[in-house]
């Protein structure tokens, strides 16, 4: 039965009122605390039932996340997972159609920072949780939510924590869903229908802060060089040398080869190849930012400060990358090429944050994680595993389960993707509503003794 079809009551408001609270996260100790407790006590007030049932417990894990243990009447069933995080990148009312946080409604669309990332998972999860409860469902599969209050400055006091309770606990996962990938419309060039990307793995991160001292001075006697030229030619040579292209050397193979029939001809033929033709293939993927991200390790000019009055040489000057690694890459191999690429050595390289891609997630239809999702999603569209090119709080919990998947059931045109941390990012009142119906079917489907075996169509690659 489709929530949508009947249930008003769990509509949109729940998430808008959400959006409001500026749950802002600059750096890790950084926080906007007072919105962090508000979201707290919002999530209380709104959600009773589940604040309230016997058979869930309610944790604050490092003072604002959130653990919910769904203890389900079969024990012998093995848990799942549902992470979310609510906490959002900063936003500036500059750009914006509308104010980040004023959650207004407009042509159909809900604006406000945190629409996509990731109130919408975050209010989702809890309101599908919440209307199951009203209709009295127990559910047979203990699960636990996880709400992360740090995701966007790497988690580690929320959603790192939460996982090593969880693991403290002894808890093994069957599987675990978060963010991280969503269904494609327009996104991929020459596929016109939506696909659904369904992340089994996520890129790693290098983040560097590259310093370069020279000497202060006075700006009407300035040296050849000063510290900010130097950092500025680094920066610049590291943007006009991209690193290698790795296209076809980790799943994102998996995923065109089994994208090739929803390519018009000749591109069908051509993914359907991709051994011969993945050079050329690589090259055209490469030219839109999204496609350039599953091609090779991203380097992205994140900060750079330097300078302090007009007239005055500055002493120091200093910026940040943050590189997001291809699966065929590692850490030390990305670190050596920013070495070679760089090559001054008055350029100080420090390593601020650094993990290597995660592993893979299980795809196959033995996996309860797969089974789930290609019950509860769609028939309707074509689904594909993936990578998620950003990182993810699911990322702490890989002692707890090998089956990682990153989705959420959202369109992503092709201007979509650059709201996400950028401007207008904005969420459809039919997709936050589709959002809730999958995760009202999702915990339902997960009780279901036997999954009936997938009926082979092009809508399940
Ligand atoms: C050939 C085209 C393939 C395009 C694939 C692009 C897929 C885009 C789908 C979803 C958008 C990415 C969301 C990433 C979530 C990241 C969450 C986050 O912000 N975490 C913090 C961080 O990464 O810094
Ligand atoms: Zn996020
Ligand atoms: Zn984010």
């Amino acid at each position: 039965m489709s929530l949508t079809v009947f249930n008003k009551y769990l509509r949109a408001p729940r998430l808008e009122r959400a959006i409001k609270i500026p749950t802002v996260a600059f750096f890790r100790k950084q926080l906007n605390t007072t919105a962090l407790i508000e979201f707290g006590k919002y999530i209380q007030k709104v959600f009773p039932a589940v604040f309230s049932t016997e058979f869930i417990q309610h944790e604050v894990v490092g003072e604002y996340s959130y653990l919910f243990t769904v203890q389900g009447s079969d024990p012998q069933l093995m848990p799942y997972m549902l992470l979310a995080h609510m906490d959002v990148v900063p936003a500036s009312e500059e750009g914006w159609k509308f104010p980040p946080f004023s959650a207004e409604e407009d042509e159909g669309y809900i604006y406000g920072r945190g629409t996509l990332d990731n109130k919408n998972s975050a209010i989702g999860i809890l309101q599908a949780l919440e209307f199951l409860l009203r209709r009295n469902y127990r559910p047979r599969r203990s699960f636990y939510i996880g709400i992360g209050h740090d995701e966007e400055v790497s988690g580690l006091d929320g959603g790192k924590q939460i996982a090593m309770l969880l693991q403290a606990r002894g808890v093994k996962l069957s599987f675990l869903l978060d963010e991280g990938s969503g269904i494609l419309d327009g996104v991929i060039e020459g596929i016109k229908s939506p696909v659904a990307l369904i992340a089994i793995t996520e890129k790693g991160l290098l983040t560097l802060n590259l310093t370069v001292r020279s000497d202060p001075g006075h700006s009407s006697a300035p040296p050849k060089e000063t510290s900010i030229g130097i950092l500025a030619a680094a920066m610049s040579r590291l943007e006009k040398n991209p690193m290698p292209r790795l296209f076809g050397y980790g799943p994102e193979l998996m995923m065109f080869e089994h994208l090739a029939s929803e390519f018009a001809f000749p591109l069908n033929i051509i993914m359907k190849n991709l051994w011969l033709f993945s050079p050329i293939v690589s090259r055209i993927i490469e030219r839109k930012p999204a496609g350039n991200s599953m091609v090779r390790t991203t380097t992205a000019l994140t900060i750079f400060n330097a300078g302090i009055k007009f007239n005055v040489i500055p002493h120091l000057a200093s910026a940040a990358v943050n590189f997001r690694i291809h699966p065929a890459q590692k850490v030390a191999e990305v670190l050596e090429i920013v070495k070679d690429t760089i090559d001054d050595d008055r350029v100080e390289i420090t390593v601020t944050e650094a993990f290597d891609p995660l592993p893979i997630s299980p795809w196959d239809d033995q996996a309860l994680g797969v089974q789930i999702f290609r019950r509860t999603i769609m028939d309707v569209f074509p689904h594909v595993s993936s990578i998620c090119i950003g990182n993810t709080d699911s990322r702490h919990f890989t002692n707890l389960t090998d089956a990682i998947y990153r989705f959420n059931p959202v369109i992503l045109k092709a201007d979509d993707v650059s709201r996400i941390h950028g401007w207008n990012e904005r969420i459809s009142v039919k997709d936050y509503e589709k959002q809730v119906d999958f995760l009202f079917q999702l915990i339902q489907n997960c009780d279901i003794d036997k999954l009936p075996k997938p009926h082979l169509s092009t809508h399940e690659l």
